[in-house]
């Protein structure tokens, strides 16, 4: 894999041919419309390439990117950068945002160094190292790349965080202080995932609600509550458009989780195809929210894309269905491999997965910005086995399985 890095003058040339060659109009008002408004897709658009879906034409409505965004005068698409972007949702947003913006208009980053089998559809765009607890560092590629908005990915996720609490607090309060900071010095958008880990034992079970009692007793929990309240505060005290959403657990079937609670939940997946058993680290019955990742994907980028006013608080609830190991483990076993055996062996995660929550209520994130997932735990099910049996057919010796996972918690 070559990878490049964009130069400041190297910008404008990128941009022409961002407007020129992908799905970006001149318009009469004098201003750069995306002739593809956010669609939904279809559970039938699946099938197609997702790079494809997204830029079919729709001419009949147009987004302008004033309206939506922290551009001046909506001129061009946004310059986005993604931090953490080597991780299980960065590499799919990174996608996903190029094909919409324009490769060279999405900035990948992280501490590693991207190995050639990651799923990268656009393996030549700007990718740069950012320790995010580096602030000077940080502050040069928000001015160099002239980055309007971060979507702030890197964290450490419960189990490793669990493991390594000081590493956690590091990365995930310092790493976020920092990305606020920036935002308010040089008014971007700032974007920062939150997780049904930021509710703890005290907050209902069920239909939880946006705004309820959040007193987590996991470090990962308790850094992403200080992400929802700084957030917050930057947003009321200084005007910076912090938006945030608390994703479930998201399944994906080319890139691998980060070593999280809702890790089980592809490493079953991967282990049932390989071996028709699993070796479950959570009780049969810990049900949690759950997400394929395509709905995750989509939904962030419309909730990128929602106009600043129509968002009537900062950080919403987003829900697609729940699922314990046992349904899971049900649903393979019915459908698609009779033979498959699950056994229990529940470790420290299952006292973290017994203080989130079973289900969520995301009733204002379908209100104020239109959030519909396409699939629940049926489809998410079939997309899953389809897709990761269809990997270890095509380049088993590629595949990292599920025990990734395991070893990073260990
Ligand atoms: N994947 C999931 O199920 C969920 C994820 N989230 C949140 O979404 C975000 C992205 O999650 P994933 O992609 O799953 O995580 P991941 O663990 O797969 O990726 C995180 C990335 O951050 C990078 N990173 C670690 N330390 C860093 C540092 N000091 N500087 C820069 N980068 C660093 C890692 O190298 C990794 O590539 C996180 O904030 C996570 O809390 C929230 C709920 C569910
Ligand atoms: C739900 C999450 O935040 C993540 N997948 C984890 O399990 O840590």
């Amino acid at each position: 894999m070559v990878l490049v890095s964009l130069t400041p003058r190297r910008l404008p040339l990128a941009i022409l041919r961002t407007a020129a060659s992908h799905q970006l109009r001149w318009s009469s008002a004098g201003a750069y419309t995306l002739s593809t408004p956010f669609r939904r897709p279809s559970t039938a658009d699946r099938s197609t390439a997702a790079a494809k879906r997204l830029t079919q034409a729709t001419p009949a409505t147009r987004l302008n990117f004033a309206s939506v965004s922290n551009l001046k005068g909506g001129v061009r698409p946004p310059r986005v950068l993604i931090t953490g972007g080597l991780g299980q949702l960065g590499i799919s947003l990174a996608n996903q945002l190029r094909s919409r913006y324009g490769v060279d208009n999405v900035v990948l980053s992280d501490v590693r160094k991207p190995d050639p089998t990651l799923p990268i559809a656009h393996p030549l765009g700007p990718f740069v190292y950012a320790d995010v607890t580096n602030y000077p560092l940080l502050e040069r590629i928000v001015v160099d790349f002239q980055i309007d908005w971060v979507v702030h990915y890197s964290a450490l996720l419960s189990a490793v965080a669990e493991k390594n609490p000081a590493r956690a607090l590091h990365v995930n309060i310092q790493g976020f202080q920092n990305v606020l900071e920036l935002a308010r010095l040089h008014k971007l958008l700032v974007f920062c995932p939150s997780t049904i880990g930021a509710f703890g034992p005290s907050t209902p079970k069920d239909n939880v609600p946006d705004i309820t009692i959040q007193k987590p007793n996991t470090i990962y929990g308790i850094t992403k509550v200080h992400t929802e309240l700084l957030g917050e505060y930057y947003h009321e005290k200084f005007g910076v458009d912090f938006r945030s959403v608390r994703y479930p657990g998201i399944l994906s079937t080319d890139t691998l989780p980060g070593g999280g609670t809702t890790d089980y939940a592809i490493d079953i997946f991967h282990q049932a195809i390989k071996a028709n058993r699993y070796e479950c680290f959570l009780n049969p019955d810990a049900k949690l929210p759950m997400m394929y990742i395509d709905d995750c994907i989509d939904g962030t980028i419309q909730f990128l894309e929602a106009p600043s006013s129509q968002l009537t608080q900062r950080v919403y609830n987003m829900s697609a269905d729940s699922f314990s190991p046992e349904e899971v483990a049900a649903i393979i076993k019915q459908k698609y491999a009779p033979g498959f055996e699950m056994s229990y062996a529940p470790d420290f995660r299952q006292a973290i997965a017994e203080t989130w929550p079973a289900t969520l209520n995301d009733d204002a994130a379908r209100r104020d910005w239109g959030w519909r997932p396409n699939l629940t735990t049926d489809g998410i099910v079939e997309v899953m086995w389809n897709g990761i049996a269809q990997l270890y057919k095509a380049k088993p010796a590629t595949i990292q399985t599920g025990a990734v996972s395991q070893a990073q918690v260990a």
